[in-house]
């Protein structure tokens, strides 16, 4: 059993002569939130898509659980233990909160789809809202009940691509509370692209730094963040 919950190895993404990602490996702890931090461009939702396998790898390996997923397509890796969070929820927008994370728990043929839905609908703090209909949701609650989604049948890493984009201050401070209470509470590792550096380096425990499609920069936030080529690439002045 490989100590890392996921692994990707010399990946790489090309659109003809585009290098969108090149070359990038990372690993991911059990438990352990990576931050992903880069310019615009900079090859991260790439990088998410790549190891989901929503996009084919052009060269590289993606590993979960030490078994190599390269070749799987994105609903096997999803039914092993590796999800991700879609601004999706307007898709339901008619259907109450627990109805619509019991379907997507059955769906994901989990046995007691009912049960799971609960679990992951009190670990949000959503219970309140359960048969409040989707689109009724704040927009603060309806990013926690997309994560809510892509909580069901429990998985091993959860990749979240900018979750906190048009949140209020408050309300980020309670998904990244939320995030940090799940990697221990219910062991989930989280692969986190983000651009509210308050969050990055307040709650990773490792961040990586992407330019060009490349990885220039990774390790304990305090280190990344001192690292003269990052603050130089990204961070700027505002560091
Ligand atoms: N389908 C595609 N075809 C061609 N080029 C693409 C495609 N998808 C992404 N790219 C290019 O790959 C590079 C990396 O894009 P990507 O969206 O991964 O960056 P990012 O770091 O997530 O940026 P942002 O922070 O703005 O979301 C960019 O130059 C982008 O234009």
């Amino acid at each position: 059993m490989s100590e890392f919950v996921l692994q990707a190895e010399d990946v790489a993404i090309h659109y003809g002569g585009v290098k969108a990602v090149d070359g990038v490996s990372l690993t991911l702890g059990r438990g352990q939130i990576r931050g992903l931090i880069g310019p615009n461009g900079a090859g991260k939702s790439t990088v998410i898509d790549a190891i989901t396998g929503r996009t084919r790898l052009t060269r590289g390996k993606v590993f979960l659980g030490g078994q190599d997923v390269s070749a799987l397509g994105a609903t096997e890796r999803r039914m092993r233990g590796l999800s991700r969070s879609f601004q999706r929820t307007s898709i339901f927008g008619q259907m109450p909160v627990r109805k619509q994370v019991e379907l997507a728990a059955y769906k994901m043929g989990v046995a007691d789809s009912g049960a799971d839905a609960d679990a992951v609908l009190r670990e949000l703090d959503l219970m309140p809202m359960a048969e409040v209909i989707a689109e009724d949701l704040g927009y603060g609650q309806q990013r926690r009940l997309d994560l809510a989604l892509a909580l069901v049948g429990r998985p091993s890493v959860l990749l979240l691509d900018e979750p906190m984009a048009g949140l209020s201050v408050k309300e980020s401070h309670d998904l990244a509370k939320h995030l940090k209470a799940l990697t221990s509470r219910w062991d989930v590792s989280v692969l986190l692209v983000e651009h509210d550096m308050d969050v990055v380096f307040g709650i990773s425990d490792v961040v990586t730094v992407f330019e060009l499609g490349r990885v220039i920069a990774s390790g304990e936030p305090a280190g990344v963040r001192a690292d003269p080529r990052v603050r130089e690439a990204y961070l700027g002045s505002a560091a």
